[in-house]
């Protein structure tokens, strides 16, 4: 496992770029893509492979838990699913439209702020040019998440009128994949960020890096310094359709990642131990915000 080096992350070359891209293709965006290198996965470690549903307590390993751990800024309401029919409509359309090869996994796309100045009664702001089944999902989330975060947030989230470009990165993971620890750009993403998770359930850990990640440029420094074995850690459980919300110290003051396993340990529905859990294919769909100047590198 890796979670130190970014020189082993995944270097997709053009394999992420979209149409929709605020940049035309134009921009090398290679920094921001941080997926396991699929050739590492090859070494996952599957060695040590436990039948679902097996109980028998890990060695050395403590189960991932199913509900909010306590970091601010992070909120995971253990009970909210993206709408099953939803769910299974993005993900087809993410397989179809975007991941069409094994060796595509990794998509971003990209919606312009609409232009205040150019906005009136009679010139409402041009439709979005994300695609339907996104903008399906977006509208879902905005109703999904109102009575789970505070105003403020929600607000931040789903402006009425955004200022900011909103970015949704895709990934695409095959069991044993994962994402090194990394707090998102800060030079590039704003603060909240949503999560959501397809097709299958994964552990995600977060860890606190404390000033340490604030102070520093990119998850790359993050990982590499601010990381010791005193730092707080959280293992949180992602369930198929559940949604995630990163703000404040979440975002800017603790890294998440992804393991690369093929399962989880996790604890049981009922509270009585921990299980382990297979992962299957998993695609995460995350909503952030451009900061100003962000698509300057
Ligand atoms: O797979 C996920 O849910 C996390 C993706 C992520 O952290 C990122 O793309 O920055
Ligand atoms: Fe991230």
């Amino acid at each position: 496992m890796n979670t130190q080096d970014p020189d082993q992350e995944r270097d997709d070359g053009g394999a992420c770029s979209s149409p929709d891209s605020l940049f035309d293709g134009e921009l090398e965006l290679e920094e921001d893509v941080h997926l396991d290198d699929a050739v590492d996965v090859l070494q996952a470690n599957n060695a040590d492979a436990r039948p679902v549903g097996d109980t028998r307590p890990a060695s050395n390993v403590l189960p991932a838990r199913r509900t909010p751990p306590p970091i601010p800024g992070l909120f995971l309401d253990p009970h909210l699913r993206v709408p099953g029919d939803l769910a299974r409509d993005v993900y087809a359309f993410c397989k179809q439209t975007y991941f069409r090869t094994p060796n595509d996994n990794q998509v971003m796309l990209f919606e312009r702020a609409p232009d205040p100045t150019a906005r009136s009664e009679n010139n409402p702001s041009p439709p979005s040019s994300l695609p339907a089944t996104l903008l399906a999902l977006l509208r879902a989330l905005s109703a999904e998440l109102a009575p789970v975060v505070p105003p403020a947030v929600h607000a931040l989230l789903f402006p009425a009128a955004p200022s900011r470009a909103r970015q949704i990165i895709i990934n695409l993971y095959t069991p044993g994949e994962g994402i090194s620890a990394h707090i998102d750009l800060l030079g590039r993403y704003g603060d909240g960020i949503i999560g959501v998770s397809l097709g299958s359930g994964c552990v995600m850990r977060f860890r606190d890096v404390g000033d340490e990640g604030a102070a520093h440029e990119s998850y790359r420094a993050v990982a590499g310094e601010g990381v010791n074995s005193a730092n707080a850690t959280h293992d949180v459980y992602l369930p198929e359709g559940s949604v995630y919300v990163m703000t404040g110290d979440a975002r800017y003051r603790w890294t998440h990642g992804i393991e690369r396993e093929r399962e989880d340990y996790v604890e049981r529905k009922d509270g009585q131990g921990a299980e382990w859990i297979e992962r299957g294919e998993r695609i995460s769909v995350t909503f952030r915000w451009m900061l100003e100047g962000g698509d300057v590198l």
